[in-house]
């Protein structure tokens, strides 16, 4: 069969980037969705208030749920210190396969966990498995219907403490109301929506929801 959109985004990336540059990826990846195909990374636009988030908190250990094709790991990873531990988890296969390679592309396979798993199964395993004590910020894009399940597995499971920065994407499309509802009121954190649009259109946003431990 043919190859699937993602693979042609790779192949795009592999083409016109140059290695070991991940600003030189992220903008492929850019360009190719604004020019060719639409792909559902989270885009420079809100790419650009997640890195102002990531630089802000410098965070030491970080999780991402929802790999897809790497560009947010890349986009997070290529803005932390070295030391940092940055953990992401991904179900689809195939999808985690593209990543894998693009995150090597730019150069950051070695600052960069992947996991394929579904989330539900590894966040109760992340401190055993992945020896992790607490995430100093997490970043949620994976799909929608999950977002308020797996925070409510993360706190369970200990693994946010004071000062935690979980974000969000997606709040306003496709829309995550009931975790948007949750982190806004049920005392725990302190939130803010930070709107974004998707491909320069679309209204959407991120929520930003600092635990208070
Ligand atoms: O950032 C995202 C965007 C969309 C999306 C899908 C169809 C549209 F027409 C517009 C946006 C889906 C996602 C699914 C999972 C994680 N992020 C997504
Ligand atoms: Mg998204």
């Amino acid at each position: 069969s043919d190859m699937s959109k993602e693979r042609r985004v790779l192949q795009y990336v592999l083409q016109t980037a140059s290695r070991g540059d991940p600003d030189s990826v992220l903008a492929a990846v850019d360009k190719y969705g604004r020019e060719k195909e639409w792909n559902m990374s989270v885009g420079d636009e809100k790419g650009a208030i997640l890195d102002r988030f990531v630089k802000e908190r410098a965070p030491q250990t970080m999780l991402e749920l929802g790999t897809y094709m790497g560009y947010s790991a890349v986009r997070m990873v290529r803005l932390l210190p070295q030391g940092a531990k940055f953990i992401t988890v991904e179900v689809n296969q195939d999808n985690a396969a593209v990543a894998k390679e693009i995150i090597a592309f730019a150069g950051l396979q070695d600052r960069i966990i992947q996991v394929l798993a579904e989330t539900a199964e590894v966040i109760p395993q992340l401190k055993s498995k992945f020896n992790v004590e607490s995430f100093d910020m997490v970043f949620i894009d994976h799909w929608k219907d999950f977002y308020l399940r797996d925070i409510k597995l993360l706190e369970q499971n200990k693994l946010l403490r004071k000062g935690t920065v979980v974000v969000a994407d997606n709040i306003i499309f496709p829309g995550a109301p009931d975790y948007a509802d949750y982190v806004r009121t049920c005392g725990k954190y302190e939130s803010t929506f930070h709107e974004g649009k998707i491909n320069g259109k679309k209204p959407d946003g991120m929520e930003k929801s600092v635990y208070r431990g």
